[in-house]
């Protein structure tokens, strides 16, 4: 179950949002004038070439850091408005992360990797060991719980990073490139594990790629050219049930 929207409006907004970052004397625009609203549940692809900003924006709508102008709200909030305490604790609550070289620590088991999220959080052991095994089964690795990273292939390691993100249940998980370490089949299993569980929990997923094969599998594709939206399109109803059969 997802954490409810405060009230009505989008699950994530970014207002005229602006990014830059100074490399000695020169400026670089990451991101320029960004306005995107994402809703709850929705499974959204951000593309574009190498430099276009597609980490840069993961990085704002996951609350990593701070626009250079313009505003992000989550849950309705304003994220410059909080402290940074009250910001970590609303990504540790509501945002899953799920990263292109998946992050996994490799003295610990898929499960232990899987309850960690939890028992930093003050989750007790048992608690944290239920919703983990529920997460790994989604995932279908409830035959690999014992094994180390590893011990596992690309894909297996990326599918518990996604039970790792999955296991506070977010309303958010924000995947950077998540498949560009797998090879094109395992990629494309990644992306309908990731699209079921998104149907099936209500979770938004947004996540980034170059992989232009992986955008036939989404709701809604952000298409970023040097910094700026130049597409914001959603997948024509009922094309996605009829591709997702295939999957
Ligand atoms: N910390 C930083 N310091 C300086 N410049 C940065 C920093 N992070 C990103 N940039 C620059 O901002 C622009 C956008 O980078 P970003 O990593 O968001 O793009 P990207 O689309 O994710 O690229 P890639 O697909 O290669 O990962 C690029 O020109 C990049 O060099």
């Amino acid at each position: 179950m997802s954490i409810a929207l405060a009230g009505p409006g989008p699950l994530l907004e970014m207002r005229g949002v602006n990014k830059h970052y100074l490399m000695g004397e020169s400026r670089i625009d990451a991101l320029k004038a960004v306005n995107v609203q994402i809703e709850p549940g929705e499974f959204v692809a951000v593309w574009g070439p190498s430099g276009s900003g597609k980490s840069t924006f993961c990085n704002l709508i996951g609350l990593l850091d701070a626009p250079s102008s313009g505003s992000v709200h989550f849950l309705g909030q304003n994220a410059a408005m909080l402290s940074d305490d009250q910001r970590s604790a609303l990504r540790n609550r509501a945002i899953g992360f799920v990263f292109q070289g998946f992050n996994l620590i490799p003295v610990l088991s898929a499960l232990e990797n899987v309850m960690l999220p939890l028992q930093v959080g003050q989750a007790s052991a048992q608690a944290a060991r239920v919703a983990a095994l529920s997460r790994l089964a989604e995932v279908g690795l409830t035959s690999h719980l014992a094994h180390r990273p590893a011990k596992l292939s690309g894909g297996q390691q990326q599918r518990v990073a996604i039970a790792r993100a999955l296991v506070g249940s977010p309303a958010l998980v924000v995947a950077d490139e998540p498949t560009a370490n797998l090879d094109s089949d395992n990629a494309l299993k990644v992306i309908a594990l990731m699209r079921s569980i998104s149907k099936s929990d209500g979770t938004a997923f947004v996540f980034s790629t170059h992989d232009e094969r992986l955008l036939e599998r989404v709701d809604r594709r952000i298409m970023l050219h040097d910094g700026a939206v130049v597409e914001d399109r959603k997948a024509p109803a009922g094309a996605l049930a009829l591709r997702g059969k295939s999957c």
